[in-house]
């Protein structure tokens, strides 16, 4: 495995292992978007392009989703009812490892629950939808049970990262695809049913194309990408899927912000806040003000309408925040790259199989219980929005999009897996019920690699960060300039642009989907 140091970088400008002319579907309509200096080829999704879904499917007559995850459920029914509002007669099945633990839930969801070897030996398209860490263990069987000719579907670029540090590679003769939905699969089916009412909401997804025996897989994983319900589809490889999702997601998606939840809220009650108002003032001020605000108005609105002594403290959390959070974000990316964090996933889950490490509560803390109370006497109105907590939390967003643009990626794929992600899929679910709901309704890769990743972030914030704002040291007017003149802004508007408005926030009647820890 190569250190990502030594590994082909592509720049900005050029579009990657990927074509440079992007990529041509027959079946869906493509569209050129200008993201800062860069051109992508994306796919805008919708219900008006269902009646597509047959001839995108052409030679598919059988779709095995196999698991009952996070994304299971959510794929599994959008696909089912997407199909069947396209008029399609192809058949979507749950296959299931024997004496699975989701088999009731599954059942009581859907007509056809089998057993997972049963599923994959007959289907045609086989959505391989098991935990990232147990995928690299039944790789072998799985191809092996696969019927000559059928595609394999990923969610995830996992599995090449497992393969090629083994040095072993995909069976030459299947086509292999991979449509990613940039947000838990919770959101991805509640989004699709509000895409019944607003046409083209969803949660935005990559997908690739990374063996194309039969010439059609690129139609077959457009298809799946706009059955699940993308408003907008982009391109990426198997392997900036990776490096881009695990590293997202340990950082502000999931492991950074509980990070600076955590330690803001220790900081604001050692500077004389009352509990209640410390959590306002950090998780709250985040998932009910910022994330928002950035949600409709890009990040730099966060900034554009402080006042100016706002402004300054926004500055000074800024500029003390935005290096160290860029250096455990750049060594996180650089163990994604080489490997070491996929191997990392795959111990945590021998361990949890074995009975000698388990995934914990994360929600027990002071911070959550205070949470709890905060958020049951809640005035959304009264939500205060902190120019501090802004300042670090906008800093780790943009560190977070820079080690992403350093590495190459595109700019759909940096911002869907930097900003879309966190603000439109994952932090309405921890303004909702706390962190865990937001954590725990993620990937096992997730899950774990976000609590591995969180203590680093908290750390070097408090150690860092904080004590060169406690200590005085003037705030770095080029980092400023840097952040209100960043290319990204205009790219952020326009990937905003191509999905349509949607409040996602969570409620009682609208959140059924309980934390299972797996
Ligand atoms: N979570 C998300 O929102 C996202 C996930 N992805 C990707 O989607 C894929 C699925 O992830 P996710 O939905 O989060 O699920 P999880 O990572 O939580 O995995 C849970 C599923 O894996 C099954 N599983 C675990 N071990 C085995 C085994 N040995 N044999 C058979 N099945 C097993 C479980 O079965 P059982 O039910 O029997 O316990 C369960 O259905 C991954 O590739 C992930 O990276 C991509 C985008 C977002
Ligand atoms: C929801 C998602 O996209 C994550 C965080 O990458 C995951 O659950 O793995
Ligand atoms: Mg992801
Ligand atoms: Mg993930």
């Amino acid at each position: 495995f190569a250190p990502a140091a030594f590994a082909p970088r592509r720049t900005a400008t050029t579009a990657t292992s990927l074509n440079a002319d992007g990529f041509t579907s027959k079946i869906f309509k493509t569209q050129q978007v200008t993201l800062a200096e860069t051109t992508e080829t994306i796919v805008k999704g919708g219900r008006d392009l269902f009646p597509l879904l047959p001839a995108a499917f052409e030679g598919i007559k059988k779709v095995g989703v196999i698991g009952w995850g996070s994304q299971a459920p959510a794929q599994a029914q959008n696909m089912k009812e997407s199909l069947a509002a396209a008029g399609s007669d192809i058949t979507v099945s749950i296959g299931l490892r024997a004496g699975s633990s989701s088999m009731a839930e599954a059942k009581a969801q859907f007509d056809d629950v089998r057993d997972m070897w049963e599923v994959i030996k007959e289907s045609d398209l086989v959505m391989l939808l098991i935990s990232d860490a147990a995928q690299s263990k039944l790789y072998k069987e799985i191809f092996a049970a696969m019927k000559p000719g059928a595609t394999l579907g990923l969610s995830h670029g996992f599995l090449l990262g497992y393969l090629d540090s083994i040095g072993e590679a995909f069976p030459e003769d299947m086509d292999v695809i991979l449509v990613a939905p940039k947000g838990m699969g919770p959101s991805v089916r509640r989004l699709y049913e509000q895409g019944k009412e607003v046409n083209g909401a969803g949660i935005n997804s990559s997908f690739a194309v990374h063996q194309d025996k039969s010439g059609k897989a690129t139609e077959l994983a457009l298809g799946w990408g706009v059955a699940v319900g993308a408003p907008f589809l982009f391109q990426t490889t198997l392997r900036d899927e990776y490096k881009s999702d695990i590293y997202g997601e340990r950082g502000i998606l999931l492991g950074a912000v509980h990070a600076i939840v955590e330690g803001l809220y220790r900081r604001y009650q050692r500077q004389g806040m009352s509990p209640e108002d410390a959590f306002l003032n950090s998780a709250e001020s985040i998932t009910g003000m910022i994330t928002k605000k950035i949600s409709t108005r890009g990040i730099k609105a966060v900034y554009d309408d402080m006042s100016p002594a706002d402004k300054e403290v926004f500055e000074t959390a800024y500029s003390a925040s935005y290096g160290p959070s860029k250096e455990i974000l750049q060594e996180c990316y650089d163990e994604v790259a080489c490997g070491n964090e996929i191997r990392s996933v795959i111990m945590q889950g021998d361990r949890v199989n074995s009975g000698k490490g388990f995934i914990g509560k994360i929600d027990g803390t002071d911070t959550w219980k205070v949470g709890e109370k905060v958020r049951a006497s809640r005035d959304d109105d009264a939500i205060p929005l902190n120019p501090f907590t802004a300042g670090v939390y906008v800093a780790t967003m943009m560190a977070q999009i820079d080690v992403l643009l350093e590495g190459g990626h595109s700019y759909s794929e940096v911002i869907n897996e930097s900003v879309i992600e966190a603000v439109d899929s994952l932090a309405p679910y921890m303004h909702y019920r706390g962190v865990a709901f937001m954590v725990d309704n993620c990937s096992f890769t997730a899950k774990w690699g976000s609590r591995k990743w969180a203590p680093r972030f908290d750390y070097i914030l408090d150690q860092l960060a904080y004590t060169a704002v406690d200590n005085g040291v003037p705030v770095n007017k080029e980092k400023i300039a840097e952040f209100t003149g960043h290319r990204v802004h205009q790219a952020v508007e326009e990937c905003c642009k191509l999905r349509p408005p949607v409040d996602i926030s969570c409620t009682a009647e609208t959140t059924t989907k309980e934390i299972v820890i797996k």
